[in-house]
C-alpha cells in the first residue's frame, strides 16, 4: 500500500493562552491528490497547516510525511519535500529582487550557480512570472508578489505544496490564474496540493477531496458532490454552496424545474439545463475559446 504524502493522525493543538485550535484531527493527502481544507474564519486551517509543516508541535497525535514521522525528518530534507506558501506574500519575500528571492532556497542548499539559475527560470515560468525576473520585489503588485512567493517555493522542487488562502486578495482574473496554475502543477507534474480556503465557488472545479473544518474539528471529508449535498452541515460550518448550485437548487425546490442532481460548476449546470430545453429552441453558436 502506498503511504499518504501527508497525514495528521489524531492531532490536537492548544495555543499557550488556552485556545484549543485542533481537536483530534485526522487528515491525509495521497501522492498527487488535490485536497482542500474548507472552513470559516478561526476554524483551525492555518494552525493545521503549521502543524503539517512542523512549525507547531502537536500536543497529541503525529504528522507523517511519505511514511516518515515528521519529527524525524531533517529540516533540509523537509524543505525539499514540502513547500509552504503563506497567505501574505510579504511574510515570505525578503530579497531586493525577484531573481535573488527565488534563488535563495536553492543557493542555500549549495547548488552550483548554473543549477540555481535553471531552477529560478523554471520556477518563474511555472507561475507565469518570467518577465518579472529582474524586477524589484517592492515594485510588484500583490498578485505578482503571490506568484513570485510561490516560485521561491517551487525552486526547491517540492513534491508537496501547501498553500494558505492562495486566492485571498486576488482579483477574479488573478484567482482563476492561481487555481489554473495549481491545477497544472498537480495534473502535469504530479505535485500533491493541499490548500486552505473559503472559496467554495472554485473548489468543485479543482479539488479531488475537501475537508470541512469547524472549531478545530473535521466535520466531514469527501469529494465535492458528497460535501455540498449536505446543506445543513455546510450551514453549520458557516459556509455556503457555490453560487451556481444555490441558483439551481432554488430553481428545483421553488420552481419545480426538474434538474438532475446538484450541479456545482457552470459547466455541469449548463449541461443539465440544456437537457431540459427542446432541440428546436436551441440555436447553436460556435464555441468562443476562453
Ligand atoms: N498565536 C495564536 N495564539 C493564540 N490563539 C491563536 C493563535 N493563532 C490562532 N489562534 C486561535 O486559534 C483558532 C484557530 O485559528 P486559525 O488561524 O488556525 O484559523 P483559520 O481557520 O486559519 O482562520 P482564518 O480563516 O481567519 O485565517 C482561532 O480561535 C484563533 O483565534
Amino acid at each position: 500500500m502506498i503511504s499518504p504524502a501527508v497525514s495528521a493522525q489524531d492531532v490536537c493543538f492548544k495555543y499557550q493562552e488556552g485556545t484549543r485550535a485542533l481537536d483530534r484531527v485526522n487528515f491525509h493527502a495521497d501522492p498527487g491528490e488535490f485536497v482542500a481544507m474548507l472552513a470559516s474564519n478561526g476554524s483551525g486551517k492555518t494552525t493545521l497547516i503549521k502543524v503539517l509543516i512542523g512549525l507547531l508541535k502537536p500536543e497529541k497525535g503525529k504528522v507523517v510525511i511519505h511514511g516518515k514521522d515528521l519529527s524525524r525528518i531533517a529540516k533540509k530534507d523537509l524543505f525539499q519535500t514540502v513547500g509552504l506558501v503563506l497567505q501574505n506574500p510579504v511574510d515570505q519575500l525578503f530579497a531586493a529582487t525577484v531573481e535573488e528571492d527565488v534563488a535563495y532556497g536553492p543557493r542555500n542548499l549549495g547548488f552550483e550557480e548554473d543549477e540555481v539559475q535553471r531552477r529560478v527560470g523554471e520556477a518563474l515560468a511555472c507561475v507565469a512570472a518570467s518577465e518579472l525576473r529582474h524586477r524589484a520585489i517592492h515594485h510588484l503588485s500583490y498578485g505578482e508578489q503571490k506568484r513570485v512567493s510561490m516560485a521561491g517555493v517551487l525552486a526547491m522542487n517540492p513534491s508537496i505544496l501547501i498553500l494558505d488562502e492562495p486566492t485571498a486578495g486576488l482579483d477574479p482574473a488573478g484567482e482563476t490564474l492561481m487555481m489554473r496554475l495549481l491545477n497544472k502543477l498537480n495534473r502535469e507534474q504530479g505535485i500533491t496540493i493541499i490548500l486552505a480556503t473559503h472559496n467554495v465557488d472554485l473548489l468543485p472545479l479543482f479539488a479531488d477531496r475537501i475537508y470541512v473544518l469547524q472549531r478545530g474539528r473535521v466535520l466531514k471529508q469527501g469529494p465535492s458532490d458528497e460535501i455540498f449535498c449536505e446543506h445543513e452541515m455546510i450551514r453549520d460550518a458557516c459556509l455556503r454552496l457555490p453560487y451556481i448550485a444555490t441558483l439551481l437548487h432554488k430553481l428545483k425546490q421553488h420552481d419545480g424545474v426538474p434538474i438532475a442532481g446538484l450541479p456545482l460548476t457552470i459547466g455541469e449546470a449548463r449541461s443539465r439545463l440544456l437537457e431540459l430545453i427542446p432541440d428546436n429552441l436551441i440555436v447553436k453558436q460556435p464555441e468562443v475559446p476562453q
